[in-house]
């Protein structure tokens, strides 16, 4: 008999993906095969999925975005992903269908409802998204990164916790190193695709941080790639040491050795920080769904692991001070470390996957 098949359905952005990365590599590592169907965007997330994962690209369409044309053709798209993700499923017969959320899930769990699979979603925030809200009332079950979550009337959900890749796992707990007088990096994140906002009022916190700390700090800046050029100039003009880049693909290493994080708040990067532990500035994409990233920031927050900044209130000297205030105190920063660690779900994986298992077995 062949290994059974699990198919992972996840698009769009990074905090879909790197979830279904984490379940992708336990499953396969208890032997099951994984099918992973995605649109060309998750596409660019995969990069660091195991070469066993079989990548199934569908065409996805949303009617939240683009022009006219984009929206008329938007139902027939979606209509011919479903049909041929129904054949495509008749031949691969998946045990469990398990989706992370966004618009390229539609076709696997459309076919995954229609031939009455056992499935379920991953709901990376508090809220849900707009796809797996249309599922959470039609999957066998519904697995929760935050709680509580907000979920429809007589939807139950199970706290899971948002599942972290393998190379942050290897990190877990990872050894601290306070802040102090020698070299220290702080890592600038933007979520999977970059943030404006922190290439723009980073740079200039950095630079204008007291000599004491400035002279040794090093940065890693994520930035979008339209802005790559004037942010890499800006910290060299100021002779600070940086690396900026599109998207890190080693970001498991720098976190674990940085002293300080400035970043988005969406739930992998919650996630990522909170089970390596490290102090953090935090800020909220303020157009989120629900304004789900001040949700996913609360409990670092309320436990003293990070601070977060309003974007309406993000301002070159106030971060500038707050980055100086936990770069220049080595208890405050090695607190705010424990505090991080104390609210990290390294066990996340291990939940989802007994979910998982659960669901191929027979009814009682
Ligand atoms: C703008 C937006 O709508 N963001 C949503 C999106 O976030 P987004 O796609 O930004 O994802 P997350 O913050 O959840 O995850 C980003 C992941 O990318 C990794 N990373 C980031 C930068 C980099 O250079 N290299 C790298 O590996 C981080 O470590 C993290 O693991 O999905 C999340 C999960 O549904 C939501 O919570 C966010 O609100």
């Amino acid at each position: 008999m062949s290994d059974p098949l699990l198919i992972i359905a996840a698009g769009g952005t990074g905090g879909h993906m790197f979830p279904a990365q984490a379940l992708a590599e336990a499953m396969l590592a208890r032997g099951w095969r994984v099918k992973l169907s995605t649109d060309v965007r998750g596409a660019r997330y995969t990069g660091g999925f195991p070469h066993a994962v079989e990548i199934e690209q569908v065409g996805s369409a949303t009617f939240a975005r683009g022009g006219l044309v984009a929206k008329l053709r938007a139902p027939f798209t979606i209509a011919g992903g479903v049909v041929s993700a129904v054949f495509k499923m008749l031949r691969d017969k998946p045990s469990v269908v398990v989706g992370f959320g966004g618009y390229p899930t539609i076709p696997a769990m459309s076919a995954a409802w229609i031939l009455r699979k056992p499935t379920m979603i991953h709901e990376q925030n508090g809220v849900l998204g707009r796809v797996n809200k249309i599922f959470s009332k039609r999957v066998n079950k519904v697995a929760c990164g935050t709680w509580p979550t907000e979920l429809p009337a007589g939807v139950e959900g199970v706290p899971v916790g948002n599942p972290v890749r393998n190379a942050i796992l290897e990190r877990a707990g990872a050894g601290y190193i306070a802040p102090g007088d020698y070299p220290m990096s702080i890592l600038v994140m933007g979520g999977s695709q970059g943030a404006r906002i922190l290439s723009d009022i980073v740079p200039p916190a950095v630079s204008g941080l007291p000599s004491a700390i400035r002279r040794n700090i090093r940065v890693s800046h994520q930035a979008r790639a339209e802005d790559l050029e004037r942010v890499a100039k800006y910290y060299a003009d100021e002779g600070i040491p940086a690396d900026v880049q599109p998207f890190f693909n080693d970001v498991p290493t720098l976190m674990s050795e940085c002293q300080l994080v400035v970043s988005r708040a969406g739930a992998s990067s919650i996630a990522d920080l909170s089970v390596i532990g490290r102090p953090a500035i935090l800020v909220p994409y303020a157009m989120a769904l629900s304004d789900h990233q001040t949700a996913n920031a609360r409990q670092l927050v309320e436990t003293g692991a990070a601070i977060a900044i309003a974007e309406a209130d993000l301002q070159v000297d106030s971060l500038s001070t707050q980055i100086a205030d936990i770069l220049g105190d080595a208890n405050k920063a090695q607190s705010m470390s424990q505090a991080a660690l104390a609210c990290g779900k390294p066990d996340a994986t291990e939940t989802l996957v007994a979910l998982t298992l659960e669901l191929t077995q027979p009814k009682p």
